[in-house]
């Protein structure tokens, strides 16, 4: 019998983390890291904590969706955040919005980062593609779909658990949809998983803090602006799925405080302000069934 890959050293993200469990194989990173964050020994979990894995067998997305990953070749990675702001008091729940958003502004500086390092020392002279944000949780290299991130509540409201998939090494043709892509895909010949784990838990770690320490407000903290940047949904035409069932089309304006997606209503309504809603990117061409997801 094969013996198992020994766990990976991770310095560099060891060296961020308060707390790394790296695990060879979990059913779902989240799932681990909320039980553990919530369970007898809680107070062994502290804030910023860390769980990952290269095997995620389980992996959720949000609404329902799977997460599927080929093991070795994509990073599971859940971290457990409890905010609290400058006194020391939690941050209110209803600013945990913006969480998710500045989970994607991490993940996607860091990929930016990769992607146009290799672009810079590729002998094939790749085209330069824009790293982006796709409201509410998706890292887009190009219009494809590099990582997801799921933020999930722990009961009670002690925290929140914000899991991240991004594919690594995957061929184009393990790619498990067509507008997915990874970072091997799209040029970056040996994506580190450590490299990638500490870059997106440093600055992670840094966003957070600034945010915390401005009580959780996105405005003050600047992490609304940052979230603005790079958010590729802003000023597109996008369709809005609202929890009903019901769709929507219009143009997405901005992100609110709460990490809100509002949209110009194309039939003149009120804007749209879509917390729950599910959005697509329509083309600019679009007549209906152009999306890009
Ligand atoms: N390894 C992966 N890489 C990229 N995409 C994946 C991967 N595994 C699953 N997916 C896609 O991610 C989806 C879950 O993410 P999500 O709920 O964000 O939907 P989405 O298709 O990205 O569309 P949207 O976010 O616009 O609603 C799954 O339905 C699947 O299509
Ligand atoms: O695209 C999405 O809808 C979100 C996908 C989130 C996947 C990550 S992988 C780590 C963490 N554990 C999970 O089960 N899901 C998230």
């Amino acid at each position: 019998m094969e013996k198992p890959a020994p766990p990976p050293a991770l310095p560099l993200s060891r060296a961020v983390a308060p707390r790394l469990e790296w695990m060879s194989q979990a059913g779902s990173t989240n799932d681990v890291l909320v039980m553990a964050a919530t369970g007898p020994s809680a107070a062994d979990w502290p804030d910023l904590a860390v769980i990952a894995t290269d095997n995620q067998v389980h992996g959720r997305g949000r609404l329902g969706r799977v997460w599927t990953a080929p093991p070795g070749r994509t990073l599971a990675v859940s971290v457990l955040l409890r905010p609290r702001g400058a006194s020391g008091d939690p941050v209110p729940l209803e600013r945990y919005g913006m969480l998710p958003l500045l989970a994607g502004v991490a993940m996607a500086r860091v990929v930016g980062g990769l992607v146009e390092t290799a672009r810079i020392h590729s002998a094939h002279r790749l085209a330069k593609v824009g790293v982006s944000l796709k409201w509410p949780n998706d890292v887009l290299i190009g219009e494809r779909k590099v990582c997801g991130i799921l933020g999930e509540m722990l009961p009670g409201g002690q925290g929140l658990v914000i899991g991240a998939g991004v594919n690594l090494t995957l061929s184009a043709e393990e790619l498990p949809t067509p507008t997915s892509t990874s970072l091997l895909v799209a040029g970056v010949e040996h994506p580190s998983p450590d490299a990638v784990l500490a870059g997106y838990l440093r600055d992670l770690g840094t966003l957070y803090e600034r945010w915390c320490a401005a009580d959780g407000d996105g405005v003050a903290s600047g992490l609304l602006d940052e979230v603005a940047r790079v958010t590729g949904t802003l000023g597109r035409a996008v369709r809005v799925e609202l929890p009903g069932g019901e769709f929507r089309t219009g143009v997405a304006r901005g992100v609110d405080e709460t990490g809100r997606l509002i949209v110009d209503d194309s039939d003149g309504g009120a804007p749209l302000v879509v917390s729950a809603g599910d959005v697509t990117h329509l083309r600019h061409d679009d007549q209906g069934n152009g999306e890009t997801r």
